[in-house]
């Protein structure tokens, strides 16, 4: 599967103790983040990720596109909700194509604890089949 990696400054410690606790998982995965988050979660637990743009500077968005293409099969994205975000448009955008495309979202450690179980019984498999039919 496809993850992609998110998380707002205040929220990048929680992240990477997210990571480390769930790095046995995350190994099998392909893992995608925005700048800032990728190398702060490679640094701490020495996985492979592709790193797009940081937030502000169009990270959000990239990984926008690949939601687009079908190409992403879950998001984690610690926000802050606590903090303006000066690309709090980006942020939205993001959120809205994963309701456009049914994408799982995990907005806070609370899901993404269920989101990472569920991502290790196998319970995503349904998106690879999906795409295997091409749809
Ligand atoms: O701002 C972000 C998401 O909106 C995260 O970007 P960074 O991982 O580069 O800090």
């Amino acid at each position: 599967m496809n993850v992609a990696l998110i998380a707002h400054d205040k929220k990048k410690n929680d992240m990477v103790q997210f990571a480390v606790a769930y790095k046995y998982v995350l190994q099998k995965h392909t893992l995608f983040a925005t700048g800032t988050t990728g190398t702060k979660i490679m640094e701490a637990t020495g996985l492979k990720i592709q790193r797009f743009q940081s937030g502000p500077l169009g990270g959000d968005q990239e990984i926008g596109a690949m939601i687009a293409q079908n190409n992403m099969d879950m998001v984690i994205f610690f926000r802050d909700p606590l903090t303006a975000q000066p690309h709090e448009p980006d942020v939205s955008a993001l959120m809205r194509l994963c309701d456009v495309y049914a994408i799982p979202l995990a907005t806070n450690m609370g899901s993404a604890e269920l989101f990472i179980h569920g991502l290790e019984r196998g319970d995503l498999k349904w998106r690879s089949i999906l795409k295997q039919q091409g749809e």
